[in-house]
């Protein structure tokens, strides 16, 4: 038999989510909450809405998708978050009245992050930061949409920290050392995630959250983890690891596309449920109590 060689992040995240298996605890066990508090506030489960952009305006309907989500954001009391857009599609995302998060690309204009990240601020973001893995194309520097990218130093990182009141949470990290240096500059949390594959052979991100949630005890820094993220077994298995919450991305957009915010908002409540369900059967009635101690690994 013939073997196929597979470098796709995304094959080898999904494989890896699914090794890692669950023992039941019932005796004892009460119905879970799925409630938690992230950055200071309530939320009504630990699953975000992930950065997106470029999503234009499904089936003709007159709010971009990124609004849609935004107001299912709102209506389930998740944290948003969005990517690369303007400042005038910025300001009509945070009027929805979602708590937002703006993670501004890494523009090798670095007067434009700093506007970015300014306007953010003076609209009523809840946070604000950088997805650091859009750095590099195959060629160089990145262009996306037109734009380059160029490098992030740690400096330059802590000069977009020390510039705002807002937390500020670096994207795209998925090592111990760029961990370390994010507690450094100050970021008030990370995203572990390798950005849907963009680098073949990335390791899973719960398979290198255990070691970051070990070298930042002590460290005032949030965890949140994407990729591939479907379920609420596999949001269980993200905080069980180490996550403090984890994003939905791919995952909900064909809910997105059909029925716009209250198919996501029924995509999220899915997920929702299945992370209740879990929950209870392990014996964790709070998030804040998940530990793996129910995760059975079988590679
Ligand atoms: C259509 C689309 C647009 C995205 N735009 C951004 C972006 O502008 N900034 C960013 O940090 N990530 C962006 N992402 C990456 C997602 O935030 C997320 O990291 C990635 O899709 C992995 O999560 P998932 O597997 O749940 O989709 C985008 C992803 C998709 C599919």
């Amino acid at each position: 038999m013939g073997y196929e060689r597979i470098s796709d992040a995304n094959i080898i995240n999904e494989k890896y989510m699914d090794s890692i298996l669950f023992e039941e605890r019932l005796i004892d066990s009460i119905a879970a909450d799925t409630e938690m508090e992230f950055l200071g506030e309530k939320f009504s489960m630990p699953i975000f809405m992930p950065a997106f952009s470029h999503l234009s305006n499904f089936g003709g309907r007159e709010l971009t998708g990124l609004e849609e989500y935004s107001l299912a954001a709102k209506e389930l009391n998740v944290l948003n978050f969005v990517g690369m857009v303007e400042n005038d599609m910025f300001e009509k995302i945070v009027n929805t009245g979602a708590k937002t998060v703006r993670i501004v690309k890494p523009y090798a204009d670095n007067g434009k992050v700093r506007d970015q990240m300014q306007f953010a601020e003076a609209h009523g973001a809840f946070g604000i930061g950088m997805d650091i893995d859009h750095i590099f194309g195959t060629s160089g520097y990145d262009i996306c949409m037109g734009e380059n990218m160029t490098a992030q130093s740690a400096d330059m990182l802590r000069s977009y920290v020390e510039a705002s009141k807002l937390p500020f949470i670096v994207k795209g990290v998925l090592s111990v050392r760029d961990a370390l240096l994010c507690a450094d500059i100050g970021a008030k949390a990370i995203i572990v995630s390798h950005h849907h594959g963009r680098l073949p052979y990335a390791v899973p991100p719960m398979m290198i959250l255990p070691e970051i949630k070990e070298a930042l005890k002590g460290r005032d820094v949030r965890i949140i983890v994407d990729c591939g993220i479907a379920s609420g077994s596999d949001v269980y298995k993200a905080i069980a690891l180490g996550a403090d919450a984890a994003a939905v991305g791919r995952a909900m957009l064909p809910s997105l596309e059909k029925d716009g915010t209250n198919g996501v908002k029924s995509c999220f409540s899915n997920i929702r449920d299945e992370l209740r369900y879990v929950m209870s059967f392990t014996g964790f009635s709070k998030v804040r109590d998940i530990d793996g101690s129910a995760l059975r690994f079988t590679r």
